[in-house]
Order: C-alpha cells, then structure tokens, then sequence
C-alpha cells in the first residue's frame, strides 16, 4: 500500500503558471509538490517557443544570406546548410533553459516528482516515478496539464507517421518537400522556417485564409508574403486521405480530388487538451464540450479546492497567458479578487517579418458593434525600415469613433512584436492615440513609424 503525503499545494502539470506558482509559494514556505511527466519547464521551453524560434532563427539568416549583395557584401558561394548543427543549437539552447529551469527549481525547495500522474481518488494524484509510484494530496491542487498536437482523424494520417512540432524540431535532414496540414501559428511559422531553410512546401489550410483570426487584408498579407517566398498555399481544403509515410515519401489526397506528393508531412491544426485517461471525472473535474477543464473567472473547477489553469482551462494558448494564469491563482489563494476577466492578450507570430497583435481586429470591433475609425500605413515609408532593407508589411490600428482610446494595433513587419508592446503600453494606461501621435520618438526607429501611423487617423465624430 502506498502512503499518500501530503502538501499545501501540489501542481499537477509543470507548465508555465504551475512551475510559477510553484516555486512562488514553496519560496513562500508552503510545502510544495509539483508533479510532471518528464518536461521540466513545461512544453514551451522544450517543445514549443524556444526551438522553434531557434529554428527560426537559423531560417532567417539562410534567407539573410540570399540578400547580401544587395546590402555590398559579396560572398563566395551559397551558404551552406548544416541540418544537423542547427539542431544541435536548438537543444543546446533547450537544455540551457532547463538546466535553468532546474536550478530555479531546487533554490525555491519544492519537490518535484518526476512522473505520469492520474488520479485515483477525488484528491489523491498517484505519480509513476522511476522508483515506484507515489501519491499525493494537497488542501489546494492546481492543474496546468497543457495540450498536445491533435491528429485529424483523417484516413492514413496516423500510419503515416506525421511530424508534429515535436519531431520537425529534431529533424537533422531537412525535408525536400514538406506538407504541412494546418495555416494557423505552428503551420505559419514552421512552413516558413523551413522554406527559408531549403525545404519546398505546400500548406494545406481548411479554411478560406491563413491566421483565421485575422482580419482578411492581414491574412492576405501574410499569405502573399509566404508566397513570395515560394511556398505553395491550399485554402478551403479538406484531406481525404493521406498515404505513405513521412520521411520517405507521402501524398495527401484532397476530398476535391487533388493531390500532393512530399517527403514529410507535418500536422499543424490545432491542440487536444492532456485530460484524457487521468482520473479526472474520479476527481469531479468537469470538461467543456471540448475536452477542456471548464474553469470560471478565478480559474477554479467545478471540484472543490481543485483550480486549472494555462491551456488545458481553455486559456489563450500563449506562454504569457498561462504566467498571467499564475498571477490569478496567487491573487485567490492571497484572498484577492484578480481574475481572468477582460484581460488584454498580444500575440507574436514568428516569420519574417513578424506579425503582432494587440486589442481588436477591425471583424471583431463589428461583431461587437463597436465604432471605430482606422488607420493602414505601408511599413515601405518607415526611415528605418529602408535602412534595414526590411520593408514589407503594414501598421494598423483602431481608434473609437467618438473618443481617443486606441481600441486594437496589427502590425506585420520588422520588430513587430517590440513595436506592438509600445501600443499596449499605451492602452493599458489608457493614453489617447494622440499621446503616440505627438510623441517625440527616436529616429530612425521602427516605433517611430507609430507616429506616422496614428497622424493618419481620421477625425472623430
Ligand atoms: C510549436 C509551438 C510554438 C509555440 N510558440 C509560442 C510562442 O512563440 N509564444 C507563446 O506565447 N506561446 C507559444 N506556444 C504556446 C505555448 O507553448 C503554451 O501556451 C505554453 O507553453 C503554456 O503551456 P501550459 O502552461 O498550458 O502547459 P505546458 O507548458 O504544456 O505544461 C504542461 C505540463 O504538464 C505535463 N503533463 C501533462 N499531463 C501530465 C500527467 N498526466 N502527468 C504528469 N505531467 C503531465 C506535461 O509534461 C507538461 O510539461 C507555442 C506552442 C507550440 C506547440
Ligand atoms: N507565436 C506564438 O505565439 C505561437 C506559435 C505557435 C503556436 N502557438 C499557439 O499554439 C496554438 C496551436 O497552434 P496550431 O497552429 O496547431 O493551431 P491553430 O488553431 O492556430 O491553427 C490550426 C489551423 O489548422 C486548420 N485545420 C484544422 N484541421 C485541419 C485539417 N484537417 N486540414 C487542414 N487544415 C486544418 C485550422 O483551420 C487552423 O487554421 C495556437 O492557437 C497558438 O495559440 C503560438
């Protein structure tokens, strides 16, 4: 019989707001267990953010290189790549973050058992660690179990052995031909990464546009972007079937009769949430439709002294949101009132140029009946952009109709994400477009081009 020991708190997931919280409140002197599968640090330093855009890093500078004459440099041949160097600095770059990660760990004192977990009674997690299982209950249990790549259940996709982020991250051959299932952030950023690298590739979107959330001039924008850079865009396609396998040779069958042969296929459309299998029903833990952990404003369950919290709640799905997540737990269990209500999430998405958002998109202003007036400017007439040779993309922002608040920034171009902080920080202090507008800001920088933007909104009403 296992004894069960007991803590203040047990994290079950060590994603990002759970490693958080958990070395917050072990810090704190509260007797902390986290329990994790093996990730430590959670998927976006190991699987997600980080490698990624390590490769996006190497990506860049292939494409870089392409340029050189044009910036005076000549050189004496193409660059060449080495697959396999780039992958080692990925993991260089991934075990630097965990061993990190692990020294952080240990400095705040709480346990980490290294292991699957599930529950086996409403408050018992019982953990498969290499010396045997442990249980463990807490007065308080957080869960922050994340995602993984969800598989369509397309005919033949499973037994082709599909890439996912996980495996393309480790690849030491690039792939000759890529087909890369899904036109959201993973598909956006890996298909262009690996067209930079050398790859060809072929994305195959279900829906009518890239980026779905976007309004349709900046989905477009992005699409003839990754044209331009030879990749090939499928949209408003369904798979049928795919046959082959991956790293070999692959073809994919669309349910309008075409088809697309590669080397690899890479699956990019969407994420299912890690709740299945794991006791939770035992544990009273309601899931929404969806298969997410139902959570209200405070990110508590429907089970009592249980909170979720990250993706696996049905949080944003960005590093950021889950560490905001973290700040919501604290603030409950400091008896405070912070919740996740109203909350103001930018995103990134990394090609080159980077695009980032903050607030509303122009579709989402009129869903919501809101009035606004709206300023497009070409990044072609930022001084700096020229200066770098980086003039594709856009700026755009909405301003209410009737009074100064700026209401949302899109932005696809060079610095975008540094440039899109600068908006947020004028809304989250609720400054009028007008304080970007008059700024003195230096030039030449990419932010200067802010001023230039918000001097071509229209007059209010
Ligand atoms: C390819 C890719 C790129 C991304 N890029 C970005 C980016 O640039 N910027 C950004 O903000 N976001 C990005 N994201 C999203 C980001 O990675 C996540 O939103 C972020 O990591 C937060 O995750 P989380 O805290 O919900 O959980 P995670 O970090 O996923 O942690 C969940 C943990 O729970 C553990 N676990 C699950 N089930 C069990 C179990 N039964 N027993 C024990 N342990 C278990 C897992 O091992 C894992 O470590 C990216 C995602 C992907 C896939
Ligand atoms: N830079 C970043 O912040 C970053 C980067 C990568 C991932 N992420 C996070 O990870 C999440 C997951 O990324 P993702 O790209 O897997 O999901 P996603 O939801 O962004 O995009 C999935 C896309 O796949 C399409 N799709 C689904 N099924 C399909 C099918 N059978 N055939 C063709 N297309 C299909 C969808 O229409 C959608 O456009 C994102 O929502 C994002 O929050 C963030």
């Amino acid at each position: 019989m296992v004894e069960t020991e007991h803590y203040d708190i047990v994290v079950f997931g060590g994603g990002k707001a759970g490693k958080t919280l958990a070395m917050d409140q072990a810090s704190a002197g509260r007797r902390v267990a986290v329990v994790e599968a093996g990730m430590i640090g959670g998927s976006c330093i190991n699987i997600a953010c980080i490698p990624t855009k390590a490769l996006v890093r190497s990506a860049q500078l292939v494409e870089l290189s392409h340029h050189t004459a044009t910036l005076g440099l000549s050189k004496s041949g193409p660059v060449a790549l080495d697959m396999s160097r780039v992958a080692a600095r990925t993991a260089e770059i991934v075990a630097g973050m965990v061993a990190l990660n692990r020294a952080a760990f240990e400095a705040s004192g709480f346990e980490l058992l290294l292991g699957w977990g599930r529950f086996v009674d409403p408050r018992t997690i019982e953990v498969e660690t290499e010396a045997g299982p442990r249980r463990v209950t807490g007065d308080r249990i957080y869960l922050n179990l994340g995602t993984k790549a969800a598989i369509p259940p397309i005919p033949g996709l499973r037994e082709a052995d599909p890439l996912t982020h996980v495996e393309a991250l480790l690849l030491e051959i690039l792939p000759t031909r890529l087909l890369v299932i899904g036109g959201g952030y993973i598909g956006m950023e890996m298909a262009q990464a690996f067209r930079h690298l050398g790859s060809e590739i072929v994305v195959i979107e279900a829906g009518p546009q890239l980026a779905a959330r976007e309004d349709a001039d900046v989905a477009a924008a992005i699409g003839g972007l990754l044209e331009r850079d030879g990749i090939e865009l499928v949209f408003n396609s369904r798979v049928a079937e795919v046959s082959g396998h991956s790293g070999t040779d692959v073809m994919v069958r669309l349910e309008d009769g075409r088809t697309f042969s590669g080397t690899h296929v890479l699956v990019a459309a969407g994420r299912t949430p890690m709740t299945g299998g794991i006791g939770l029903d035992i544990a009273g833990v309601d899931l929404t439709e969806r298969g997410f952990i139902r959570v209200d404003e405070t990110l508590k369950t429907s089970a009592a002294g249980i909170w979720a919290m990250g993706e696996v709640a049905g949080s944003p799905m960005f590093t950021h949101v889950s560490l905001d997540d973290y700040r919501v737990a604290k603030s409950g269990i400091a008896g405070g009132t912070y919740n996740t209500a109203g909350r103001m999430v930018p995103y990134v998405v990394f090609i080159d140029p980077e695009f980032a958002r903050v607030g509303l998109s122009e579709t989402e202003a009129r869903k919501a009946g809101i009035a606004y007036r709206l300023a497009k400017m070409p990044m072609d007439i930022v001084p700096r952009a020229r200066t770098l040779g980086e003039r594709t993309g856009f700026m755009k922002a909405l301003v209410a109709a009737d009074d100064d608040r700026i209401l949302g920034f899109a932005m696809l171009g060079v610095q975008a994400g540094e440039v899109m902080a600068v908006v947020q920080m004028a809304m989250l202090g609720g400054l009028p477009y007008t304080a970007l507008r008059d700024a003195i800001l230096a030039h030449p920088t990419v932010s200067e081009g802010l001023g230039m933007l918000f001097a071509r909104v229209p007059p209010g009403r």
